[in-house]
């Protein structure tokens, strides 16, 4: 048994940014991560761009100005202007070369085709320079940057329609159990919904993590092993639940043995989650999680979650952790240090009744885990704790 300490850099060590490419549409890339820089195509702005609705002017000594025309966004006529002339203009139209500063409408005084400005204004007043953001052929974003919505916004505005990324993992799922029934079916006596598979779909949904199969499997040596070895093969990252604790139907860990899959560590001293597996064969990374749906889900917090953000090549990789002061009492049993399903808000911490780790109805309440280590036996109203926060 190892300690959460140890099992957290295990995991931490033993990944690596998975570094494959992919060409993307743009738009589906949302959450990757550029495996390359990209060189902007174009100026952007593409030509000089009015601020503002007002008038374009080629400025002179004087306030007051002659209007020749008008240039409204989408125009591509070009018009030239002498010194002490002005074209209507809107924002987005493209300013005419020979104009060298706009003024905004409000501040100006329009008499048929004469007009006059308020003040002065300096050159380039409200003008968007040509390539004032990227210019061609210049670095637009950089080889790792991160598409957000923005980046997507930015790059599209560049006309580039698709994207060389990171891969992200193909993660394999994996429920099994005589015992699991699909929801939507009767519920004969000894069975129960599978419910780990549709919880942890969820999980990586959330993080951004699509590429996922399903897969379910009896509690039966030969297919588990059959089964393992073909996902094991064809994904960067298999996650089990149950059939890993040492019940004579717990045929994971016996089968991972066989396929020759690289132990890193195997049952970790916390609760939940004593059973938790971590292994590796080539450069696919192997989670058994137990079975219980409370505890596979606080593992998959803990330590999935870090094996996917170093996949990924995230910086940080855990949760935050912040301090918070105790709202509730909480006894805890036994020398292993336990992560509690808890409701954090506002510096405050509730813990909450029913930490049973095949309860998941406290965790559909909770937006927190707090860690209780190996030396707390009780927690008191206002005690400090470190409070684990789960992705929203
Ligand atoms: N003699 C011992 N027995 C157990 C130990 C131990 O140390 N000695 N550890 C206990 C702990 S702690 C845990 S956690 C569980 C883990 O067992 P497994 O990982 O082998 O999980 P299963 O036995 O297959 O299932 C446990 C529990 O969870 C339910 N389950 C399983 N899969 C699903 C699913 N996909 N959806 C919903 N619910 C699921 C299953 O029916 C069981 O109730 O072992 C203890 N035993
Ligand atoms: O370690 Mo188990 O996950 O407590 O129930």
């Amino acid at each position: 048994m190892v300690s959460i300490h140890d099992a957290l850099n295990a995991v931490k060590n033993n990944i690596n940014p998975l570094f494959k490419e992919t060409i993307k549409p743009l738009e589906r890339c949302g959450g990757y991560y550029l495996s390359k820089d990209i060189v902007s195509p174009i100026n952007m702005p593409p030509f000089r761009q009015s601020a503002m609705d007002g008038y374009a002017l080629f400025l002179h000594s004087d306030l007051a100005y002659t209007l020749i025309g008008e240039v409204k966004a989408g125009d591509s006529h070009e018009l030239v202007l002498k010194p002490g002339e002005a074209v209507r203009i809107f924002t987005g139209a493209p300013v005419p070369e020979t104009a060298n500063a706009v003024m905004m409408q409000e501040k100006v005084v329009v008499n048929d085709s004469k007009i006059t400005i308020e003040n002065d204004i300096p050159v380039a007043h409200n003008i968007r320079p040509l390539g004032e953001q990227v210019k061609t052929g210049e670095l637009a974003l950089k080889k790792g940057t991160k598409l957000t919505p923005a980046a997507i916004g930015y790059l599209t505005s560049l006309g580039i329609t698709e994207v060389a990324v990171y891969k992200k993992p193909s993660i394999a799922l994996i429920t099994t159990g005589n015992e699991l029934v699909e929801p939507g079916k009767p519920l004969v006596y000894g069975k129960i919904y599978e419910s780990n598979s549709k919880m942890l779909l969820n999980a990586l949904y959330n993080l951004k993590f699509y590429d996922v199969t399903i897969h379910k499997i009896e509690d039966d040596y030969i297919k588990t092993k059959n089964k393992l070895e073909t996902v094991i093969n064809t994904n960067d990252m298999v996650i089990v639940t149950g059939g890993i604790s040492v019940g004579d139907y717990d045929f994971v860990g016996k089968a991972l043995k066989e396929l020759q899959v690289e132990e890193v560590f195997y049952k970790v001293k916390q609760k939940p989650g004593k059973p938790l597996f971590f292994g590796k064969k080539e450069d696919t990374a192997i989670f058994a999680l137990p079975g219980n749906p409370a505890a596979a889900l606080s593992c998959f917090y803990v330590y999935v979650f870090i094996a996917l953000q170093k996949m990924v090549n995230k910086d940080i990789v855990e949760l935050p952790r912040v301090k918070a002061k105790s709202v509730s009492k909480f006894e805890k049993r036994g020398d292993r240090p336990q992560f509690l399903k808890a409701i954090y808000n506002d510096d405050e911490v509730e813990i909450l009744e029913g930490q049973n780790s095949s309860m998941l109805q406290t965790f559909a309440l909770s937006n927190a885990l707090v860690f209780a280590p190996e030396d707390v036996s009780e927690i008191k109203h206002n005690d400090m704790l470190e409070v684990i926060l789960l992705p929203n």
